[in-house]
Protein backbone atom coordinates (compact mmCIF):
# COMPACT_ATOMS: atom_id res chain seq x y z
CA UNK A 1 0.00 0.00 0.00
CA UNK A 2 2.95 2.63 -0.87
CA UNK A 3 2.33 4.29 -3.90
CA UNK A 4 0.37 7.20 -2.10
CA UNK A 5 0.20 8.33 1.50
CA UNK A 6 -2.37 7.06 4.59
CA UNK A 7 -2.81 10.22 6.67
CA UNK A 8 -4.95 10.34 10.07
CA UNK A 9 -6.63 13.20 11.47
CA UNK A 10 -7.63 12.68 14.90
CA UNK A 11 -8.62 15.04 17.75
CA UNK A 12 -11.33 15.22 19.62
CA UNK A 13 -15.18 15.71 18.83
CA UNK A 14 -15.47 19.30 18.16
CA UNK A 15 -12.32 20.53 17.93
CA UNK A 16 -12.74 21.43 13.88
CA UNK A 17 -11.12 18.53 12.36
CA UNK A 18 -14.01 18.62 9.57
CA UNK A 19 -14.42 22.38 9.24
CA UNK A 20 -10.19 22.31 8.51
CA UNK A 21 -10.31 19.45 6.14
CA UNK A 22 -13.25 21.06 4.12
CA UNK A 23 -10.73 24.45 3.84
CA UNK A 24 -7.66 22.53 3.02
CA UNK A 25 -9.61 20.26 0.24
CA UNK A 26 -10.57 23.76 -1.16
CA UNK A 27 -6.71 24.54 -1.02
CA UNK A 28 -5.92 21.13 -2.73
CA UNK A 29 -8.69 19.48 -4.24
CA UNK A 30 -6.44 16.17 -5.43
CA UNK A 31 -6.27 15.17 -1.87
CA UNK A 32 -8.65 12.48 -1.36
CA UNK A 33 -10.88 12.49 1.57
CA UNK A 34 -12.23 8.66 3.20
CA UNK A 35 -16.10 8.76 3.76
CA UNK A 36 -17.03 6.82 6.68
CA UNK A 37 -19.56 4.33 7.67
CA UNK A 38 -21.63 5.46 10.71
CA UNK A 39 -25.19 4.45 12.60
CA UNK A 40 -25.52 7.55 13.71
CA UNK A 41 -28.51 9.46 12.63
CA UNK A 42 -28.02 11.90 9.83
CA UNK A 43 -27.66 15.87 11.26
CA UNK A 44 -29.61 18.30 8.87
CA UNK A 45 -28.13 18.86 6.03
CA UNK A 46 -25.71 15.33 5.85
CA UNK A 47 -26.12 13.42 2.40
CA UNK A 48 -25.86 10.00 2.55
CA UNK A 49 -22.76 9.07 0.39
CA UNK A 50 -21.14 12.56 1.13
CA UNK A 51 -20.95 12.89 4.35
CA UNK A 52 -20.82 9.78 5.46
CA UNK A 53 -22.76 6.31 4.14
CA UNK A 54 -25.15 6.10 7.22
CA UNK A 55 -26.09 2.16 8.07
CA UNK A 56 -27.76 0.34 10.87
CA UNK A 57 -25.71 -1.48 13.08
CA UNK A 58 -26.74 -4.52 11.76
CA UNK A 59 -25.28 -3.98 8.03
CA UNK A 60 -22.39 -2.51 9.97
CA UNK A 61 -21.86 -5.87 12.00
CA UNK A 62 -21.90 -7.24 8.89
CA UNK A 63 -18.90 -5.00 7.31
CA UNK A 64 -17.15 -5.70 10.50
CA UNK A 65 -17.62 -9.00 9.74
CA UNK A 66 -16.82 -9.44 6.53
CA UNK A 67 -13.49 -7.62 6.59
CA UNK A 68 -14.84 -4.59 4.84
CA UNK A 69 -13.64 -1.75 7.36
CA UNK A 70 -9.77 -0.81 7.39
CA UNK A 71 -11.10 0.39 11.18
CA UNK A 72 -13.45 1.09 13.01
CA UNK A 73 -14.82 2.05 16.87
CA UNK A 74 -17.82 2.85 19.18
CA UNK A 75 -17.77 6.43 19.51
CA UNK A 76 -20.82 8.01 21.77
CA UNK A 77 -22.94 5.42 21.25
CA UNK A 78 -22.54 5.09 17.50
CA UNK A 79 -20.60 2.77 15.37
CA UNK A 80 -18.12 4.70 12.82
CA UNK A 81 -15.43 2.92 10.40
CA UNK A 82 -13.48 3.65 7.11
CA UNK A 83 -14.66 1.41 4.40
CA UNK A 84 -10.92 -0.48 2.94
CA UNK A 85 -11.70 -0.91 -0.59
CA UNK A 86 -11.74 2.63 -1.63
CA UNK A 87 -8.69 3.83 0.66
CA UNK A 88 -6.89 0.98 -0.56
CA UNK A 89 -7.58 1.16 -4.42
CA UNK A 90 -6.72 5.56 -3.75
CA UNK A 91 -3.37 4.79 -2.23
CA UNK A 92 -2.39 2.56 -4.50
CA UNK A 93 -3.68 4.99 -7.69
CA UNK A 94 -0.84 7.37 -5.42
CA UNK A 95 -3.39 9.87 -3.80
CA UNK A 96 -2.90 11.26 -0.67
CA UNK A 97 -5.82 9.75 1.64
CA UNK A 98 -6.61 11.64 4.74
CA UNK A 99 -9.21 9.84 7.19
CA UNK A 100 -10.64 12.20 10.00
CA UNK A 101 -11.11 9.24 13.06
CA UNK A 102 -11.24 9.10 16.40
CA UNK A 103 -8.40 7.92 19.20
CA UNK A 104 -9.37 4.29 18.87
CA UNK A 105 -9.88 4.23 14.86
CA UNK A 106 -6.32 5.67 15.07
CA UNK A 107 -4.65 3.25 17.04
CA UNK A 108 -5.23 0.59 15.00
CA UNK A 109 -4.23 1.89 11.70
CA UNK A 110 -1.21 1.96 13.68
CA UNK A 111 -1.47 -1.19 13.78
CA UNK A 112 -1.89 -2.21 10.03
CA UNK A 113 -0.32 0.97 8.39
CA UNK A 114 2.76 1.99 10.68
CA UNK A 115 4.05 4.41 8.26
CA UNK A 116 0.69 6.55 7.78
CA UNK A 117 1.49 9.89 9.15
CA UNK A 118 -0.94 10.84 12.11
CA UNK A 119 -1.88 14.21 13.08
CA UNK A 120 -3.21 15.22 16.70
CA UNK A 121 -5.69 18.43 16.30
CA UNK A 122 -6.10 19.93 20.02
CA UNK A 123 -8.52 22.29 21.18
CA UNK A 124 -7.22 25.81 23.24
CA UNK A 125 -9.30 24.78 26.00
CA UNK A 126 -11.89 22.38 27.02
CA UNK A 127 -14.05 25.18 28.13
CA UNK A 128 -13.45 26.33 24.09
CA UNK A 129 -13.92 22.80 22.99
CA UNK A 130 -17.57 22.67 24.91
CA UNK A 131 -18.78 26.06 23.14
CA UNK A 132 -17.46 24.61 19.94
CA UNK A 133 -19.85 21.65 20.28
CA UNK A 134 -22.33 23.61 21.83
CA UNK A 135 -22.70 26.10 19.33
CA UNK A 136 -22.54 23.94 16.29
CA UNK A 137 -25.78 23.05 17.80
CA UNK A 138 -26.05 19.18 16.37
CA UNK A 139 -25.91 17.28 19.22
CA UNK A 140 -28.38 16.50 21.92
CA UNK A 141 -27.13 16.93 26.17
CA UNK A 142 -26.34 13.17 26.22
CA UNK A 143 -24.32 13.00 22.91
CA UNK A 144 -22.41 16.18 24.23
CA UNK A 145 -22.05 14.79 27.15
CA UNK A 146 -20.53 11.59 25.90
CA UNK A 147 -18.26 14.01 23.45
CA UNK A 148 -16.66 15.68 26.41
CA UNK A 149 -16.25 12.51 28.74
CA UNK A 150 -14.02 11.22 25.34
CA UNK A 151 -12.44 14.50 24.91
CA UNK A 152 -10.42 13.88 28.18
CA UNK A 153 -9.17 10.79 27.23
CA UNK A 154 -8.36 11.78 23.84
CA UNK A 155 -6.43 14.79 24.79
CA UNK A 156 -4.37 12.64 27.21
CA UNK A 157 -3.03 10.08 24.32
CA UNK A 158 -2.19 13.44 21.79
CA UNK A 159 1.23 12.60 22.12
CA UNK A 160 0.77 9.01 20.47
CA UNK A 161 0.84 11.11 17.42
CA UNK A 162 3.30 12.11 14.98
CA UNK A 163 2.33 16.27 15.72
CA UNK A 164 0.08 18.00 17.87
CA UNK A 165 -1.57 21.19 16.04
CA UNK A 166 -4.00 23.55 18.19
CA UNK A 167 -6.70 24.59 16.49
CA UNK A 168 -6.97 28.30 18.29
CA UNK A 169 -6.76 30.41 15.39
CA UNK A 170 -7.95 28.81 12.32
CA UNK A 171 -5.89 29.88 9.74
CA UNK A 172 -2.57 29.18 11.92
CA UNK A 173 -3.68 25.66 12.23
CA UNK A 174 -4.53 25.45 8.73
CA UNK A 175 -1.60 26.42 7.26
CA UNK A 176 0.21 23.98 10.14
CA UNK A 177 -1.45 20.80 8.68
CA UNK A 178 -1.09 21.89 4.97
CA UNK A 179 2.51 22.47 6.01
CA UNK A 180 2.85 19.08 7.41
CA UNK A 181 1.04 17.34 4.56
CA UNK A 182 2.94 19.37 2.09
CA UNK A 183 6.31 17.99 3.03
CA UNK A 184 7.56 15.51 0.64
CA UNK A 185 7.78 12.60 3.64
CA UNK A 186 4.27 13.24 3.98
CA UNK A 187 2.46 13.59 1.35
CA UNK A 188 2.72 13.44 -2.61
CA UNK A 189 6.74 12.03 -2.14
CA UNK A 190 7.28 10.01 -5.66
N1 LIG B 1 -10.37 27.76 15.11
C1 LIG B 1 -11.68 27.79 15.39
N2 LIG B 1 -12.18 28.79 16.17
C2 LIG B 1 -13.50 28.82 16.47
N3 LIG B 1 -14.42 27.92 16.03
C3 LIG B 1 -13.96 26.91 15.27
C4 LIG B 1 -12.59 26.80 14.91
N4 LIG B 1 -12.44 25.69 14.13
C5 LIG B 1 -13.67 25.14 14.02
N5 LIG B 1 -14.59 25.88 14.70
C6 LIG B 1 -16.02 25.60 14.84
O1 LIG B 1 -16.16 24.52 15.78
C7 LIG B 1 -17.32 23.76 15.48
C8 LIG B 1 -16.92 22.28 15.41
O2 LIG B 1 -16.14 22.08 14.25
P1 LIG B 1 -16.19 20.69 13.45
O3 LIG B 1 -17.60 20.23 13.27
O4 LIG B 1 -15.36 20.87 12.25
O5 LIG B 1 -15.47 19.74 14.51
P2 LIG B 1 -15.03 18.22 14.36
O6 LIG B 1 -13.73 18.07 15.06
O7 LIG B 1 -15.07 17.81 12.93
O8 LIG B 1 -16.17 17.48 15.17
P3 LIG B 1 -16.65 15.96 15.04
O9 LIG B 1 -15.47 15.10 15.32
O10 LIG B 1 -17.71 15.84 16.08
O11 LIG B 1 -17.21 15.75 13.66
C9 LIG B 1 -17.89 24.30 14.17
O12 LIG B 1 -18.99 25.12 14.46
C10 LIG B 1 -16.73 25.10 13.59
O13 LIG B 1 -17.18 26.16 12.78
N1 LIG C 1 -12.78 5.32 14.25
C1 LIG C 1 -13.49 6.10 13.43
N2 LIG C 1 -13.92 7.30 13.86
C2 LIG C 1 -14.61 8.07 12.99
C3 LIG C 1 -14.88 7.66 11.67
N3 LIG C 1 -15.59 8.64 11.06
C4 LIG C 1 -15.75 9.62 11.95
N4 LIG C 1 -15.15 9.29 13.11
C5 LIG C 1 -15.06 10.07 14.35
O1 LIG C 1 -16.25 9.93 15.09
C6 LIG C 1 -16.39 11.06 15.95
C7 LIG C 1 -17.81 11.57 15.91
O2 LIG C 1 -18.13 12.04 14.61
P1 LIG C 1 -19.49 12.87 14.35
O3 LIG C 1 -19.55 13.05 12.87
O4 LIG C 1 -20.61 12.03 14.89
O5 LIG C 1 -19.35 14.16 15.10
C8 LIG C 1 -15.37 12.09 15.49
O6 LIG C 1 -14.26 12.06 16.38
C9 LIG C 1 -14.95 11.57 14.13
O7 LIG C 1 -13.63 11.93 13.80
C10 LIG C 1 -14.38 6.38 11.26
O8 LIG C 1 -14.55 5.94 10.12
N5 LIG C 1 -13.71 5.67 12.17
Amino acid sequence: MQAGKLVVLTGPSGVGKGTLLRSLLQRHPDLYVSISVTTRAPRPGEVDGQHYYFVNRTEFERMVAGGELLEWAEFAGNYYGTPRLAVEQQVQQGKCVILEIELEGARQVRQTFPTAFRIFILPPSLNELEFRIRNRGQDSEDAIARRLQRARAEIDAASEFDIQIINDDFEKALTEIEAALLAPVHCYSA
